[in-house]
């Protein structure tokens, strides 16, 4: 699993690394220096002339370091001090006096030139408040030339916490990060500054966690080798079976594409409730599916009961509407399952206008809303939660003891008091009906096989936005749609498993 880091996390390992493993700042600094010079020369930058452009701290010292590297090497080089004003810091002060010392032209005003590259070490995770005055000028000057742009560490201007643009931010072509992705390069809009992300070895490593570990996590792909384990001498019950409640009369895809879905990560039964109409729709696209009796306009509570008590896991929601008779399902499912939940779409509408039903005890619940559906669980604005999506989603996994999958862009999947992942797979061609009605089936499949809800969850939405991946190279991003992603997923669970 890949680490991800705050401001606060990475500087504590820097100052580990410094202090307690006795790694001078200035080494960490030449070695942040030589790591940008080479990606530079590696992803083949026009380095004809290259204008650096410097804060005050150790972002400001990492680009003088670079210019005075790129310089010696013979490249037409110079320093612009973006404040010339404000005291430098130690690592700045150093590495200005060597520069000076091997002749680095230093500016301290923007002059119109023909750079054909353009670093930016202007603000690294020291970047504390909103951008103004004359480094914002100076920042948009940036952004106005049609010339590619390198950030040292981060964009400057991005908020290593939450992806958030402090005022203003450099659109980076590359940015190249030292030791752990910064949360803010992955979440948007922040993601969207970053350009091409690399992340380089500079000499602060795992080890400079010391007694602290790290909260936020990307799933990697020796992760996906945790896929269910087949034994030969096996039957279609050893793995799994999922009561899946979804689909309604008029929203009738759900059940077909979460039963698909469940299908496809390897479950091996899939018992569907579902609305009449569907029937005939579900059993030509999904001939698998059990057909439980479905819950029309009379539920069966007996029968819904006894498919919950045969169930490995209950996936419940998808366009199952909000009629008296889904309220019923979703109240007898959370009184009644002694398994996991997985719980989506109108099921957590329904939910929200009864959420303390969560502070009583309750089985696994793994609950995957988007944020208009996290917003009405959570009583916030939309805009709120797409603005903070780690926060929203750890704050409602505590509050009321769920695995909290918060899908967006970036998808987070909160583990109360536990790990934090961000999904680093899938694409904006999955931003279409029926994909979360693909991963409600698809975690729903996994944990049936046995995998821990609190593994099944993010191992789901990472082979989901990998399917989505795949699939969108065959059908491009406009064509793709819900009913591609299950044959993504076989592929997926083909590629991976052992
Ligand atoms: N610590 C190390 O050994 C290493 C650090 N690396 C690089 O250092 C930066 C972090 O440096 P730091 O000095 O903490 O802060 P910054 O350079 O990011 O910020 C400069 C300075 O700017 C002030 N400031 C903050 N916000 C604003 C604002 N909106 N307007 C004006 N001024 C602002 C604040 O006082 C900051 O101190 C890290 O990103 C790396 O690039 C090395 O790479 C590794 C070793
Ligand atoms: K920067």
């Amino acid at each position: 699993m890949e680490y991800l880091v705050n401001a606060r996390e990475m500087k504590n390992c820097d100052k580990n690394t410094i202090e307690f493993y006795k790694m001078s700042s200035d080494v960490l600094m030449e070695r942040a220096a030589l790591a940008v010079v080479k990606k530079i020369r590696q992803q083949g930058y026009d380095t004809t002339q290259v204008l650096v452009v410097c804060g005050t701290g150790n972002n400001g010292g990492d680009g003088v370091a670079v210019a005075r590297i790129l310089y010696e090497q013979g490249v037409s080089t110079r320093i612009l001090l973006a404040d010339a004003s404000h005291a430098y810091s130690d690592g700045m002060k150093n590495q200005l006096a060597i520069a000076e010392n091997y002749g680095v032209p230093i500016l301290t005003e923007w002059e119109e030139a023909a750079d054909t590259l353009i670093v930016d070490a202007i603000f690294g995770i020291g970047l504390s408040r909103q951008i103004e005055g004359k480094t914002a000028d100076l920042i948009r000057k940036i952004n106005e030339k049609n010339v590619p742009v390198v950030a040292v560490d981060i964009a400057s201007g991005i908020s290593a916490d939450n992806g958030a643009v402090l005022g203003c931010a450099v659109k980076a072509d590359m940015t190249v990060t030292f030791a752990f992705k910064k949360l803010g390069q992955l979440l948007y809009p922040g993601a969207d500054y970053t350009g091409k992300l690399f992340v380089c070895d500079i000499g602060i490593t795992k080890k400079s966690w010391l007694e602290k570990k790290p909260s936020y996590f990307a799933l990697e792909k020796e992760d996906l080798k945790n896929l269910p384990k087949r034994e030969n001498r096996s039957n279609k019950g050893s793995y799994g079976k999922v009561l899946l409640i979804a689909g309604s009369s008029d929203m009738g895809g759900a059940a077909v594409f979460a039963s698909a879905a469940a299908y496809a990560s390897g479950c091996g039964l899939v018992k569907v409730v579902t609305a009449e109409e569907n029937r005939t729709a579900l059993l030509t696209k999904v001939p698998e599916a059990i057909l439980s009796t479905y819950a029309g306009k009379k539920l069966d509570r007996n029968e819904l009961i006894t498919s919950v008590k045969w169930a490995d896991v209950v996936a419940i929601g998808p366009g199952i509407g909000t009629d008296t008779v889904a309220r019923e399902m979703v109240k007898t499912v959370l009184e009644v399952a002694a398994v996991p939940i997985v719980m989506d779409a109108d099921a957590l509408n329904i939910l929200s206008e009864d959420i303390n039903v969560l502070l009583r005890p309750h089985t696994e619940l793994i609950v995957t809303p988007h944020p208009g559906e996290m917003a009405r669980l959570a009583c916030a604005s939309v805009s709120y939660v797409k603005d903070n999506l780690i926060a929203q989603a750890e704050e409602f996994a505590r509050a009321y003891n769920v695995i909290c999958v918060l899908k967006d862009a970036r998808t987070v999947c909160a583990i109360p008091y536990g790990k934090t992942y961000l999904n680093l797979t899938g694409n904006h061609g999955m931003a279409t009906a029926g994909s979360g009605d693909v991963l409600c089936g698809l975690i729903a499949g996994l944990t049936a096989q046995g995998i821990q809800p609190e593994s099944a969850a993010p191992l789901g939405v990472c082979i989901h936005g990998l399917a989505g991946d795949i699939m969108a190279k065959k059908t491009g991003y406009h064509g793709l749609m819900a009913g591609d992603l299950p044959a993504g997923i076989k592929k997926v669970m083909k590629k991976f498993e052992i």
